[in-house]
């Protein structure tokens, strides 16, 4: 009896704010940063949302910035802000986040513009946070009017325009939000490439607003859904590494956008089925998607719309290897994109919150802007 009283006077006081009584931040030095975010997580892959960054608006409203020159802007004068968000130990070595910019020529025509940060850089494109991205637009007040039973929440990726759909039932948004992608298309198929440890294996690149190798884990001898991930992990990479070196990718709006962003291992089951196909998506400096990857599955319907493997509207899913979340993904209609016959895709999948958070930072602290290691 005790213990449980004792543990009722312990959430009584905590209620009163006995502990924290009064303060909403914990100490911190006077000019250290105070960094406020939404939490959300997609099908496991994490979103740390930054709803405002004063310096990033500055650039964009003062230097009527693009968003591709904003982004460099910003990766140029505060990267500290990244790192100390997603690096440990704020974050971790599967931490993906987004930087909201409004206003300015960077979110010309939208709702909202976002930079995704990951724990290498930033990214031209990422369909698990716009997900999340469309619910919180909606419930932080970012669309004026929102509609029943769905709303068009136009936001702005570095890759180009993207529209989220998400439902709202006139208090609060819901799931599964859809986002129709920038045009998608196959950049190359059947490429020979040489990678070291592996020898000889055939690879297809996709663009689904950034560009990703495609190959079944088979030819590396793995099993995408058996595998042990760090297996998974160091083939993808070599693979993502040796086809930089062999193909030069190009984009046919901005070089900014003609890098490979990783690589993705399938179980080779690209022919339309009802049955989901798995995959594990290893980006940047070898950092594993927790969700079946939003960009990834636009540009893997690009190329199986582009090998005749399945028809406009015929809806696949798609299946994380790591967690198991679930994805659709489907071409809605033809498209042209530069010299690319391209698709437009819609990509589904559920989004949610895990919690706000306020970050500060000690100036005196050694590790104040975070550490990465391997
Ligand atoms: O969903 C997505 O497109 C991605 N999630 C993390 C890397 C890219």
């Amino acid at each position: 009896m005790a213990a449980a009283a004792a543990m009722a006077a312990a959430a009584a006081e905590a209620e009163a704010g006995g502990v924290c009584a009064g303060r909403r931040l914990p100490p911190h030095s006077p000019s250290g940063l105070v960094l406020q975010t939404v939490e959300m997580h997609t099908g496991g892959e994490p979103l740390r949302i930054i709803p405002r960054l004063e310096a990033a608006e500055a650039a964009a409203e003062s230097g009527g910035l693009s968003l591709l020159s904003l982004r460099r802007e910003v990766a140029a004068t505060q990267d500290h802000v990244r790192r100390a968000l997603v690096h440990e130990p704020r974050g971790h070595a599967g931490m993906y986040g987004a930087v909201v910019v409004r206003g300015g020529a960077a979110a010309a025509g939208a709702h909202l513009a976002a930079l995704f940060l990951h724990g290498a850089g930033y990214s031209a494109m990422c369909g698990h946070a716009v997900l999340a991205l469309g619910r919180f637009a909606l419930d932080y007040g970012l669309v004026a009017e929102p509609s029943r039973p769905e709303t068009a929440v136009r936001l702005r990726c570095p890759c180009g325009p993207v529209t989220a759909f998400v439902p709202w039932d006139g208090r609060r948004s819901g799931n599964p939000v859809r986002f129709h992608s920038v045009p998608a298309f196959a950049a190359a198929t059947d490429l020979a490439i040489d990678v070291p440890g592996h020898g000889k294996v055939v690879v297809d690149i996709g663009y689904g607003g950034t560009f990703y190798a495609f190959l079944s884990a088979e030819q590396l001898g793995l099993d995408v859904c058996s595998s042990k991930t760090r297996d998974l992990i160091n083939a993808a990479s070599a693979v993502t590494e040796a086809v930089k070196k062999q193909f030069k990718l190009h984009h046919p709006e901005s070089e900014d956008l003609a890098f490979l962003y990783g690589t993705i291992l399938t179980d080779g089951k690209d022919a339309f089925s009802e049955e989901p196909t798995t995959n594990i998506c290893v980006f940047a400096d070898e950092q594993v998607d927790r969700s079946p990857t939003g960009s990834g599955v636009t540009a893997r319907i690009a190329l199986q719309y582009h090998k005749g493997l399945i028809q406009l509207n015929q809806t696949r899913k798609f299946r994380s290897s790591t967690t198991g979340s679930l994805f659709t993904g489907k071409a809605v209609k033809e498209a042209e994109f530069g010299d690319y016959n391209a698709v437009i895709v819609e990509v589904s999948g559920e989004a949610f919150y895990t919690g706000t958070a306020i970050f500060t930072v000690e100036e005196e602290d050694p590790l104040k802007y975070g550490f990465f290691f391997k």
